[in-house]
């Protein structure tokens, strides 16, 4: 028999059936054929795996009750083929893919030029290639950033970069470079804005985990009930909410480098025994997981508060606490690094010249006024009034009026001769201080100054004779 006729064609029906049907079912694309009234009257495996139905099911029935928003039954009418648009699936659709946007073609089929139906591929192959070649897109691109990140945060966190010539600071600076050899965990404590992050972030540099993950988690920012999965990651469908395909937990991104818990005081009681667990056993559970996972990280805490106050009052694991304070490092106030303030406010204000391409420095009076603040904020602090007043300084010096007056104010009463121990005197002399302040910030117009402090004009007259304040009166 001959198979083919003269066209080169399948000459058999029968024979063309069981060709058609094995290349349908080959196909990793899925395939739907429908007469010219919508009719379904073909559809292939992959297509009905997709649309989690049979075959059986699918034919005979209107392709709008298949998929209500196909335009397969208006492809007849229109004669139209469209080639590589796009379909999108409704949600409440039950489909089986996380995906609802899908690449399609669309043909009218034609029989002696007649339309006789219609057939559409929709395009799972390509959307995997694709996919496939995105995702390695978006990891050369990751893998870029992670070497860019890498490179700064190694500059950037250097032991050479911790500023500091203070003696007390300078062996501090020495126990970090002794930390950065070995694994040990390191408990940092300091007020806020002291350099904790500073440490932590030079110790993971110097050590030999630097070319792995530093992760930072603060202890104080995630509400209790979402620490454990930041922590320690969860199974698919282990709670509502919980991700396709789980998440992995900080402690599993940060394995083989170094997890920074920062406000370590603030994690919850219940968290602490299972950190202690991490810490003991080196292994993790994911939430609503079975196995085991072991993990190799070094834990680097930190805190403002007094810990071991907080293990006296109940509220801190004593085990825990041993646990993390294998290396103590205490970063003192900067209102007890008397050296390190002007070596900071100067570093600052290079950086800022630098930037801005300026030549601002600070007068000896500013630099009195730095040198006897207290620092509650620290370096933090010191660093945003160094930005303030070079946002404000007209000429190139950075003097008192450009301070803000609280530091200026406390500077002064700090700076009060306590030796006088007369009352009277000091209370003379902060009054003095705080309209001479007062004058100097509004220009020593004398209205806008008794204004701004909330005496009578004639009050604030009165008290400079008697404080011998002389200004041309405005
Ligand atoms: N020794 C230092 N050398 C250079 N910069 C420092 C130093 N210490 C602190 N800084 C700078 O001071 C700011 C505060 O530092 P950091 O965030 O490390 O403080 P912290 O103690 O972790 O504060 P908090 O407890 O509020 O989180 C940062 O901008 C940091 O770069």
């Amino acid at each position: 028999m001959n198979l083919f006729n003269k066209n080169n064609r399948i000459n058999n029906p029968e024979l063309y059936i069981s060709v058609y049907d094995e290349i349908l079912d080959m196909s990793e694309d899925g395939f739907l054929v429908v007469d010219k009234n919508g009719i379904i009257i073909d559809i292939n495996k992959t297509y009905c795996t997709f649309l989690r139905t049979t075959r059986e099911k699918s034919i005979g029935i209107h392709v709008k009750e298949l998929i209500p928003n196909s335009k397969m039954d208006e492809i007849p009418n229109t004669g139209l083929k469209e080639t590589n648009v796009v379909h999108t699936f409704s949600e409440n659709q039950n489909i089986n893919a996380d995906k609802f946007v899908w690449v399609t073609s669309r043909s009218p089929v034609k029989k002696d030029n007649e339309i006789i139906g219609a057939v559409a591929q929709i395009k799972f192959k390509l959307q995997t290639i694709n996919l496939a070649q995105k995702i390695k897109n978006q990891d050369n691109e990751l893998q870029y950033y992670k070497n860019e990140l890498h490179r700064l945060g190694s500059s950037k966190y250097s032991m050479q970069n911790i500023i500091g010539k203070d003696e007390k600071f300078v062996s501090i600076k020495n126990i970090a470079k002794k930390a950065s050899k070995n694994d040990f965990p390191v408990l940092l404590t300091g007020e806020t804005g002291t350099g904790k992050e500073v440490f932590s972030n030079s110790i993971h540099y110097a050590s030999n985990r630097k070319n792995q993950p530093l992760i930072r988690i603060n202890c104080a920012a995630i509400p209790s009930e979402l620490l454990e999965s930041e922590l320690f990651g969860y199974e698919e469908g282990s709670f509502t909410g919980a991700k396709k395909g789980g998440r992995k937990g900080k402690f599993e991104l940060g394995n083989k480098g170094t997890v920074f818990l920062d406000e370590i005081g603030d994690m919850p009681f219940n968290m602490q025994a299972k950190l202690l667990r991490v810490l003991q056993e080196k292994e993790i559970e994911r939430i609503g997981g079975y196995k085991t996972i072991p993990i190799d990280v070094r834990i680097i805490a930190a805190t403002h508060q007094d810990l071991w106050k907080m293990v006296k009052e109940g509220k801190f694991r004593e085990d825990l606490f041993y646990r993390l304070n294998v290396i103590n490092i205490q970063i003192p106030p900067l209102r007890d690094r008397k050296d390190d303030i002007l070596l900071f406010a100067q570093k600052f204000l290079n950086d800022l010249n630098r930037k801005y391409k300026k030549n601002i420095t600070i007068s000896s009076e500013a630099k009195e006024c730095l040198l006897n603040h207290r620092w509650p904020g620290n370096i933090r602090e010191l660093n945003n009034i160094i930005e303030g007043a070079f946002a404000l300084v007209e000429n190139d010096v950075i003097d008192l009026s450009h301070l803000p007056s609280n530091i200026v104010m406390h500077s002064r009463i700090n700076k009060i001769d306590t030796k006088k121990n007369k009352f009277a005197d000091l209370i003379t002399d902060y009054e003095r201080n705080i309209i001479l302040d007062y004058l100097r910030k509004n220009k020593y117009n004398c209205c806008k100054c008794a204004k701004d402090l909330g005496i009578h004009r004639s009050t604030l007259y009165k008290k400079m004779e008697k404080l011998n304040i002389e200004i041309e009166r405005k």
